[in-house]
């Protein structure tokens, strides 16, 4: 679905991401995981298209879009979650969905969410659409809490839904699970894995527990100094040795902890 091909990113004269070429296939869960400073969210940030690469290219579904910009993206199919949740901490939840809902450049915001008593169809449609996710998420307790007030882990449950209410194809999540407890953890990877069975969508995740992505995720990306340096199961990963190295130190790719 997703395609990297001969990426690299320069920031003034450090090279974040050096010649990284990687699928992401559709319908899976794969998981980009890496030691601190690998590369990992510059990679999320030139697939997404809010880091443009210094060579190289990004396909979507075979089509070239590394030109294209993010909303252009998202037009397409293509929705993210950040490390720290982007919500609209004054809007409620329910609000915070339909804004989602509408442009991504966000220009609609105002008359989806506040001009409730003129709802046309269309804002009828994205109004019961917010709800279903709400419901989805298990969120029907907190939908008119403002965001703001939600704990860690509600605000990254109403990020999911704000990527949920695009129908994208592909999903990129960075670090959803980092800094939530185990219970909503556990719930989030049964969304994730909920989502991706029964509706055919794709994601790309960056996480650090090395058990949550073997829950989630068949095939795994490790990168490490900016390079793409091994993938395949997790089992698989998780015993090779430049790995090992990279996250435990010495040599070549000791992690920047
Ligand atoms: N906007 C930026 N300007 C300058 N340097 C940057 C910028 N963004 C990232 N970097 C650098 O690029 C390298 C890769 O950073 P990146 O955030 O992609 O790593 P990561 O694998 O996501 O790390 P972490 O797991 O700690 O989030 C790091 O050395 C980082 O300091």
């Amino acid at each position: 679905m997703i395609r990297l091909e001969g990426i690299c990113v320069d920031f003034g004269g450090l090279r974040a991401i050096d010649h990284v070429s990687f699928d992401v296939g559709a319908g899976a869960i794969t998981g980009l995981i890496g030691p601190n400073g690998a590369g990992k969210t510059t990679a999320f940030n030139v697939i997404a298209g809010a880091v443009r690469p210094t060579a190289g290219r990004v396909l979507f579904d075979g089509e070239d879009i590394t030109g294209l910009k993010p909303y252009q993206r998202a037009q397409r199919g293509l929705a993210r979650t950040f490390q720290i949740p982007h919500e609209f901490y004054r809007l409620t939840v329910l609000e915070n969905l339909m804004a989602a809902a509408s442009a991504p450049e966000g220009e609609n915001v105002f008359n989806v969410v506040f001009r409730r008593r003129s709802f046309g169809a269309e804002e009828r449609a994205i109004y019961d659409h917010a709800r279903e996710t709400i419901r989805f998420l298990e969120l029907d307790h907190v939908r008119d809490e403002k965001a703001g007030n939600l704990s860690g882990g509600q605000k990254k449950l109403v990020e999911l839904g704000r990527a949920l209410m695009r129908d994208p194809k592909i999903i990129l999540l960075d670090e959803i699970g980092a800094g939530i407890n185990r219970t909503l953890l556990s719930k989030l990877a049964d969304k994730i894995s909920a989502l991706n069975e029964e509706k055919g969508l794709t994601f790309c995740l960056i996480e650090h527990d090395l058990d949550y992505v073997s829950r989630l995720c068949s095939h795994v990306l490790v990168m490490a100094q900016g390079e793409l340096l091994t993938e395949g199961t997790v089992d698989a990963v998780r015993n090779d040795e430049r790995v090992i190295e990279a996250y435990f130190g010495g040599g070549k790719y000791e992690a920047h902890l």
